[in-house]
């Protein structure tokens, strides 16, 4: 077997986990056909990270989704898709990325309910004519929109056994919860959760693109506070702390609730900013001053955990003409499964929402070159002075008339330092220029 054309397909994707890593393809599996004039092919492919010996004693394997379009003729208007020609054995047809060709999306679509494996929940018709068209934008998976119906997200990277994302949205759903977008279906195949279908949100906008237009309102106005430009945020951040408190509520009520020990929590995250550091060492300057802050949560005793969301920031949350819901309910990209699907503290979403305040104003103000050092402090002001009053707006809302108590405090600082150390590693594999950005957030978060 060779490896010769997926390599490179998984090394230019975004959703590719092993970037900037040594890898190979070590395995290919096809999982299932359907259709025919483009066959769709759910190809499985298992790529190995040797062991670094230091850092990663044992060798580490991925299992990582990649339909496939065949077609016996090549397809001008798909040439930016082309993946290779599979099978790879000389005898392979030209393959295409299937989520980018929208006659391999009408195959799956009208699989659902047809086919076994293509699973459909009642409630909803389902438009299976609808045309498929690929969302452009930064994914960890890819989603296909199909007409102003339903999106169809083909997870990427997979894992055997329950995903998350499907299962948290299935509960939410037939809960009756107004902050998710309703589940239509999913893909399975043997033990691999391969894809999830739900309702479009055809009025949807993106938290992050709205928290960015507030800040270049504000930078737009030299003289003005935040509070007194038309695009403030803060009401916004208000409803959206409302609404996560609701679905941490009805979380509470649908998954099992525990807790975890206080020193579990803190080792975790010691654990967590020791590899990081390896990754990234401008955090070492931090380490200790970090280490101070999970101490505090060692010191706790029991801490309560449930399902929660796990990777919540404001590119994770739209704004529709019904209010705001939540997406993308599969936690952090790098963590393993199993992690992944253990409870874990409610503060670890609000910590992702701090964050985010704290990324939007300076992702504006990266975008602005600007040289005079007068200018960019006033501008650094007026960017802390955004997510300040964004954060206490969120966080208000979110604890509602009981406040935030001491232990939660304790929780809510550690997660944030801890979340602000994972973006520092996510930073620098993926977007090496935003590095600065949360490392500015830990060197503050840590400082005095
Ligand atoms: N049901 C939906 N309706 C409309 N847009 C959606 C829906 N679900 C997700 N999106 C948009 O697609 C983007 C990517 O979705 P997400 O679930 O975060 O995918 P990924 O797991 O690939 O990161 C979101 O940021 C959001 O803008
Ligand atoms: O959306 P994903 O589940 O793929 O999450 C990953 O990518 C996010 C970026 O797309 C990353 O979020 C970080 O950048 C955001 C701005 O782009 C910012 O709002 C977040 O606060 C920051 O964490 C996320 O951490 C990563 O897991």
């Amino acid at each position: 077997m060779t490896d010769s054309f997926l390599a490179p397909f998984l090394e230019r994707s975004r959703w590719f986990g092993g970037k900037g890593r040594a890898f190979t393809v070590t395995g290919t599996r096809e999982l299932l056909r359907l259709g025919a004039a483009p066959e769709v092919v759910l190809l499985l492919v298992e790529v190995t990270y040797p062991s670094t010996g230091s850092g990663q004693a044992e060798d580490q394997r991925e299992l990582y989704q990649v339909p496939l379009a065949l077609y016996d003729e090549p397809q001008e208007r798909l040439e930016h898709a082309l993946v290779g020609h599979w099978p790879d054995d000389g005898t392979g047809r030209p393959a295409y990325d299937a989520p980018a060709d929208r006659a391999a999306m009408a195959h799956l679509l009208r699989a659902f309910g047809e086919r076994p494996g293509f699973v459909r929940l009642s409630g909803h018709d389902l438009d299976l004519d609808a045309p498929g068209s690929l969302f452009s934008g930064e994914q960890s998976n890819s989603s296909v929109l199909f007409g102003e119906d339903s999106v169809l997200k083909l997870f990427r990277k997979v894992t055997p056994g329950e995903n998350p994302d499907i299962t948290t949205h299935r509960v939410l759903t037939e809960a009756g919860s107004t902050h998710v977008a309703q589940l239509y279906g999913w893909i399975e195949v043997e033990d691999l959760q391969l894809g999830m279908l739900q309702q479009f949100l055809r009025t949807a906008s993106d938290g992050w693109d709205l928290a960015l237009a507030s800040v270049r309102d504000l930078f737009a106005e030299a003289d003005l506070h935040a509070e007194e430009v038309g695009g403030d945020f803060a009401s916004e951040a208000a409803r959206l702390g409302t609404a996560l408190a609701e679905v941490h509520a009805q979380l509470a009520t649908s998954f099992p609730v525990s807790s975890v020990d206080g020193a579990d929590l803190a080792a975790a995250m010691r654990t967590r900013l020791a590899a990081s550091v390896e990754v990234v060492p401008q955090l070492a300057e931090h380490a200790s001053a970090a280490q101070r802050v999970f101490a505090a949560v060692a010191d706790l005793g029991a801490v309560p955990v449930q399902r929660v969301h796990g990777d919540l920031h404001l590119g994770q949350t739209l704004r529709t003409v019904l209010g705001w819901k939540l997406v993308d309910f599969e936690g952090e990209p790098a963590k393993p499964l199993a992690e992944r699907v253990l409870p874990d503290s409610p503060w670890r979403d609000v910590a992702g929402m701090l964050r985010s305040f704290d990324y939007a104003p300076h992702a504006v103000a990266e975008a602005m070159p600007e040289e005079d050092p007068d200018v960019l402090h006033q501008r650094g002001v007026r960017a802390d002075e955004w997510a300040r009053r964004n954060r206490k707006a969120f966080l208000a809302a979110y604890c509602g008339e009981a406040g935030l108590s001491p232990t939660g405090r304790a929780l809510l600082t550690a997660y944030v330092v801890d979340k602000a150390v994972y973006e520092c590693v996510y930073e620098a594999r993926n977007r090496p220029t935003w590095l600065p950005i949360p490392l500015a957030g830990v060197a503050r978060l840590t400082a005095g």
